[in-house]
């Protein structure tokens, strides 16, 4: 079998040093490259591939490549059209994306395949495919709610795994979910309207990511937790998509729960 080569975006971050590093160590794979934006570009000739600050130039000396990105919303937009330009294939992680930005992303994947998730997790994407069985099971007298921590560096709130749980929860209702969204609550707010899903935010130390759906009943509730023990689980994901992704051609915007379901 041909060794699948990636394109590592953002290679000096913490998804990409992690993704980097177990592209090395995956024998179906190749570290075929390594990006960083300028000024953060120390040290990428110790991965032993073509690199530099352009992924347009690192695309240019390699074929058929399979970039990852876990960077920034304006970052990988740019990834995403450069790749489709180019003929590449892409796997995108970050989150944080605004709605334009993600029909760019919807865009470029018209001409290329890319895959796009907010967690690649396999627990969480299964948690997606559960979600609207128990909302239908546990009808209309149960209140939706989400939590999500995450470490003291992410710049994103929700996170983009909440927001993602958030609208399965709001779609198996057939609510619109910006109109049930509730992301803050303070002062004298009274009662809890029944359609309605908080999504609350915490953030501090070096919390890999957790997420909890709630779901509140009458004399009872159901608690669902999703804890990632490292970011090996996510970069793991990513490089299971890069390979899949291989077999696939552009059209669609895939997600991480195509793969689980193909
Ligand atoms: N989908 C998933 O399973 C996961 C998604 N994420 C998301 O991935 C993104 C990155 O997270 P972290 O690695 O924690 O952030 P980080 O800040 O540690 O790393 C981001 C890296 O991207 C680089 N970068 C930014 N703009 C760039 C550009 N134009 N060209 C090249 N490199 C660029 C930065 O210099 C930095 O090294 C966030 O949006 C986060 O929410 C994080 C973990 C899992
Ligand atoms: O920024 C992170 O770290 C993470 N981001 C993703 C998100 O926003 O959902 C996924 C994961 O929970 C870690």
């Amino acid at each position: 079998m041909n060794a699948c080569s990636v394109v590592i975006m953002g290679a000096n971050g913490r998804m990409g040093g992690t993704l980097a590093r177990l592209a090395q160590a995956d024998p179906e794979m190749t570290l075929a490259g390594v990006v960083e934006r300028q000024g953060h570009d120390q040290g990428l000739a110790d991965f032993g591939c073509v690199h530099g600050t352009s992924l347009e130039q690192v695309l240019g000396e390699l074929s058929d490549a399979v970039v990852i990105d876990f960077t920034a919303p304006e970052a990988s937009v740019a990834t995403a059209k450069i790749v489709a330009k180019a003929g590449h294939r892409a796997v995108i992680g970050t989150t944080g994306m605004t709605r334009e930005q993600t029909e760019d992303l919807r865009e470029a994947a018209k001409a290329a395949p890319i895959l796009w998730a907010p967690n690649m997790s396999v627990g969480i994407n299964v948690l997606l495919q559960l979600l609207p069985q128990l909302v239908n099971l546990l009808g209309p007298a149960y209140d939706l709610e989400m939590m999500e921590i995450h470490h003291k560096a992410k710049k994103d709130a929700p996170s983009g795994t909440a927001v993602k749980l958030a609208q399965c929860l709001a779609e198996a209702k057939g609510w619109d979910y910006d109109s049930v969204k509730n992301c803050c609550r303070e002062g004298i707010i009274g009662a809890r309207p029944s359609e309605e899903i908080g999504v609350q935010t915490l953030r501090g130390g070096d919390v890999v990511g957790d997420h909890t759906v709630f779901f509140f009943g009458p004399g009872e509730r159901i608690e669902i937790t999703h804890r990632a023990h490292s970011r090996e689980n996510f970069a793991r994901g990513a490089l299971r998509a890069a390979k899949w992704l291989a077999g696939q051609t552009p059209g669609k915007l895939y997600a991480f729960t195509d793969l689980l379901e193909s």
